[in-house]
């Protein structure tokens, strides 16, 4: 069986690629270095780390597929963005999520450099909310998860791949 590598190991990550993946392919997760800050405060630095993390596991899998959240300020508001990245070490494919809306309370923490799962977790008065239901899950009274969000960046990520590789249409 082919083999993909995420690198994270964060289970929501791992199981969305699952969801996707298997059983075409084995699907497992590392840690891998995002190079970006722990809490990446734009789109541009979010898609970054995601291709990073994808860039080092592809060296020991088929496929390596990196994943990472972050947010981006449009005006006076922040939103949560989802980045990822496929490569096979021939190319690199990359797609975004959804992106929600952070209440004031929660972006008033990040302005003051908390990070988004000790905001969400302080404002949810949960714990581990990012291994879990995600800040989405949350914001969305369960309506979308982070596992679901991830989920269909995968699915972009890797329908880019079938179609430009496998000629697929
Ligand atoms: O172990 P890794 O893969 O790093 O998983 P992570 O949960 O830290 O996730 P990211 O690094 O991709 O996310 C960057 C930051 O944004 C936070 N974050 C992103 N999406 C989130 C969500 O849906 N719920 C809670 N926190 C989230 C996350 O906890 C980090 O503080
Ligand atoms: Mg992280």
């Amino acid at each position: 069986m082919k083999k993909a590598l995420v690198g994270s190991k964060n289970p929501v990550k791992i199981e969305a690629v699952r969801q996707v993946l298997y059983p075409e392919f084995s699907v497992s997760g590392t840690a891998a270095a995002s190079e970006v800050s722990d809490q990446p405060f734009s789109d541009v630095e979010t898609r970054e780390g995601a291709v990073n993390r994808a860039r080092h596991v592809q060296k020991r899998a088929d496929i390596g597929i990196g994943l990472e959240g972050g947010v981006q300020a449009e005006e006076n508001d922040i939103y949560l963005v989802s980045w990822g990245a496929l490569t096979d070490g021939t190319g690199t494919w990359t797609a975004g999520g959804a992106r929600i809306l952070l209440p004031e309370h929660i972006a008033a923490m990040l302005r003051d450099g908390v990070e988004l799962k000790t905001a969400v977790d302080h404002y949810s008065q949960l714990t581990d909310t990012h291994q879990n239901e995600g800040a989405v899950g949350i914001l969305t009274a369960g309506r979308v998860d982070r596992t679901a969000l991830f989920h269909h960046v995968v699915s972009l990520l890797y329908g880019q791949w079938l179609h430009q590789t496998g000629r697929r249409f």
